[in-house]
């Protein structure tokens, strides 16, 4: 087995957990409340910013100009790709940007982005992308597994979401980091695995905790 693969069994409950989510299962079939979307966009904006920091954790603990580029490349992906959407979104329900930063941070939200930060602060590349992993790789399944369901990606309001997480370019993206994982964790020992798979549930743990605060617009 693969380090990746291995992460994926040990998160394997709570990432089911987040398919099963009403958060989730109702952008599938388009009966998410707006007012939980709205709150949801809100808090995933601010989030990305700081997702993004980690990022730039990793252009700066990376010990190799190719390892520098590939978390530079992906800095830049969040900015510019990922965040497009939420910018369209926003566009749509009439949130003027500036507004994102009057919002409190919802505690979930906090407590995620300051645990990746502090992980990204104390440890190396292959902490970083372990740190990081769980939510790009669950966006990217959870995109997939939504685009299966009839009409869920043709939906007027979220089929475009369901479109962004599933498209090509997201799922190449979160393949690269996937493949990253591998690489820097090629010689690691069990010791270290420990340590990463520690990392890579605890954010897993996270993402659910994501969706539930979005759910209950948990302050
Ligand atoms: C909370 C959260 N996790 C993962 C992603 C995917 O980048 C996101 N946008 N938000």
């Amino acid at each position: 087995m693969t380090v990746t693969q291995r992460l994926y069994q040990a998160a394997r409950p709570v990432w089911e957990a987040c398919h099963a989510h009403p958060f989730v299962r109702g952008i599938g079939d388009g009966t998410l409340p707006l007012e939980q979307f709205r709150w949801f966009l809100l808090q995933d904006y601010r989030y990305l910013f700081d997702y993004a920091r980690v990022f730039a954790y990793g252009v700066i603990k990376a010990r190799d100009p190719e390892l520098m580029r590939i978390f530079s490349v992906n800095l830049d992906a969040i900015l510019g790709g990922e965040m497009r959407l939420h910018r369209a979104y926003m566009a749509r329900l009439g949130i003027p940007e500036a507004q994102v930063f009057a919002v409190q941070p919802a505690l979930a939200n906090l407590s995620y982005t300051h645990y990746m930060l502090a992980v990204a602060a104390a440890g190396g590349p292959a902490e970083i992308v372990a740190s990081l992993l769980a939510c790009s790789w669950s966006y990217a399944e959870i995109g997939q597994r939504l685009a299966d369901l009839p009409g869920a990606a043709e939906h007027p309001f979220y089929g475009e979401w369901v479109q962004g997480y599933a498209g090509a370019d997201y799922q190449k993206t979160n393949a690269a980091l996937v493949a990253l994982m591998d690489t820097l964790a090629q010689d690691c020992s069990e010791a270290d695995y420990q340590r990463l798979e520690e990392i890579f549930v605890s954010c897993s743990r996270y993402e659910l905790g994501f969706w539930d605060m979005a759910w209950k617009r948990e302050p």
